[in-house]
């Protein structure tokens, strides 16, 4: 592994991934190969999730390329310097903030949207100018292997690789230096990225996990408020990053919640959900069982049956859930919807509040003042209003978490920057050496009068006086200039 990663620095060095061109040209040849194997990554991701080839194309495909147009229209913009504002002792000088590559970067990426979580960085990080591993997620191994195979038929091999397998090969590969890794997945894997990052002082970004909540106001259309719960809830069967988690609503609303998501399940998937190409399976037997002994105990309003051989189980509601029973201390990451009734607003915040930060937070209302206050009076790392899911897919905002949701983020300009270090320069003429006079020993009272003049706008003369120092000292520098 040591010998491929200074393989990927010394091709680096050598400066192969800078010009704007040739990041053009690997962007274009990642988005020939979506476009020509297609028919391929769409069977691999549908094999992996029992997911039909059309879900596959809307939840993956349609976001790799649309970040890579973005990429592609404004990668010029992004890597250009951008002008500094000046201070009257750099006033003629040239300051600007250049934005440069980070060296070799490690994209770890995770099994529930293996396609989109691991290219989308790959974007960011071609863009950027960096060399990148990439390592799918080994729990979904048709893409991984799919990924494996094509990587290396369009992009540069000697600054792009790609890294298959599990724990062991994760684990040699964090004993490596990088410049910078994006880890996505689940919190107790983040922290054990973030130890191995530590000990080489790599920067890391955090894609983590954690309870997404979703609050539904009295003063609702919860007729449109159930229709996209439902949707971004059993999308992908409940294995969403940011689907909600629990809905959280007053105790009145609960009984046509349930009828109204029950309702729009039998329109989405038909009466027999099991054989709908829109429902997906759970990904393995262990999380089969994982997802299956959340249900222990519970009211079960709706759904609640699963089949071990095939890994499905059903769209499900709980109602009356007891907020410190075991399904709302973990992730549910699967078909299941508590619903925990709180009395008000307040009640909800401090719900919200009381657990650690989510990674999305949804709040369904008519009333925006209410939906601002939510807003205003919690944290997470992003917010859909009266609408879930969907911040993921504008890629004008940062997507990312905070606290135990994760840290950093991407997606569009922000995954540039991930993948940059801001690099401030100013840039000075070996001329003016009679102002710099004063930052040279020995101080003075009057040269700490003139660098606060000079530094913080700040001197003890009247109005007038100083509008004409100001006059005097451009153009004193302007003389300094010409000559
Ligand atoms: N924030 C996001 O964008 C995002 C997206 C998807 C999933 N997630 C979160 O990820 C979690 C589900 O993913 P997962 O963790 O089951 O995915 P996973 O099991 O695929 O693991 C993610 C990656 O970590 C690696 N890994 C696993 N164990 C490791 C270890 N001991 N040492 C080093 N590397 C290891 C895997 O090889 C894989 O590449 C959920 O919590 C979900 O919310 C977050
Ligand atoms: C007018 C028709 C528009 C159709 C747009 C379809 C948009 C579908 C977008 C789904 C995107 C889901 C991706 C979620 C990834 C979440 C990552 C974490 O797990």
């Amino acid at each position: 592994m040591e010998r491929q990663v200074q393989r990927l620095r010394q091709t680096f060095r050598s400066g192969r991934s800078r010009p704007l061109r040739f990041r053009l040209q690997q962007l274009e040849a990642l988005r020939r190969m979506v476009q020509e194997r297609e028919k391929d990554i769409l069977a691999a991701i549908a094999a992996d999730l029992s997911k039909s080839e059309l879900n596959a194309y809307s939840h993956e495909v349609i976001t790799i390329l649309g970040e890579i147009d973005f990429m592609l229209g404004n990668l010029p913009e992004l890597a250009s310097a951008r002008p500094a504002k000046k201070n009257l002792l750099t006033m003629m000088d040239e300051a600007y903030v250049q934005p440069e590559p980070l060296g070799v970067v490690l994209i770890i990426g995770a099994w529930n949207y293996p396609f989109v979580l691991t290219l989308q960085p790959l974007v960011g990080a071609i863009a950027a100018g960096n060399a990148a591993i990439v390592k799918p997620s080994e729990l979904s191994e048709n893409t991984a292997k799919i990924l494996a195979e094509l990587l290396p038929q369009y992009l540069d091999q000697d600054l792009y690789m790609i890294v298959n397998g599990g724990v062991e090969e994760t684990t040699e590969l964090l004993r490596q230096r990088f410049d910078h890794i994006l880890y996505t997945g689940n919190t107790a894997v983040g922290k054990i990225v973030m130890e191995a990052a530590a000990k080489h002082l790599t920067p890391v970004t955090l894609e983590l996990g954690g309870k997404s909540p979703c609050y539904i106001d009295r003063d609702c259309d919860l007729d449109v408020a159930c229709r996209r719960i439902t949707w971004g809830k059993y999308m992908n069967c409940g294995q969403t990053c940011i689907a909600p988690d629990y809905i959280l609503c007053e105790a009145s609303l609960q009984d046509q919640i349930v009828q109204k998501i029950k309702d729009t399940v039998k329109d989405f998937y038909g009466e027999n959900v099991k054989a709908s190409p829109d429902y997906e399976r759970i990904i393995n037997l262990r999380h089969f069982k994982r997802i299956k002994s959340l249900l222990e105990g519970q009211k079960i309003a709706f759904g609640g049956e699963t089949d071990e051989a095939t890994r499905y189980i059903a769209p499900t509601i709980l109602t009356d859930v007891d907020p410190n029973s075991k399904v709302m201390q973990e992730e549910i990451f699967g078909p299941i919807l508590p619903i925990v009734s709180v009395k008000n607003v307040e009640e909800a915040i401090n719900f919200i509040n009381d657990r650690e930060k989510p990674l999305a937070l949804y709040i369904f209302s008519h009333n925006n003042k209410l939906i601002k206050r939510v807003i205003d009076e919690t944290s997470s790392g992003g917010v859909t209003g009266n609408d879930v899911i969907m911040h993921f897919t504008v890629n004008s905002l940062p997507f990312g978490g905070v606290g135990a949701s994760g840290m950093g983020a991407y997606h569009g300009k922000y995954s540039f920057d991930t993948f940059s270090h801001q690099r401030p320069c100013l840039l000075k003429g070996l001329k003016g050496e009679s102002v710099n006079k004063l930052r040279y020993p020995p101080n003075s009272e009057s040269k700490v009068s003139w660098s606060k003049f000079f530094l913080l706008k700040q001197f003890n003369k009247g109005r007038l006086q100083l509008l004409l120092l100001v006059c005097l000292v451009a153009v004193a520098a302007v003389i300094v200039k010409v000559s």
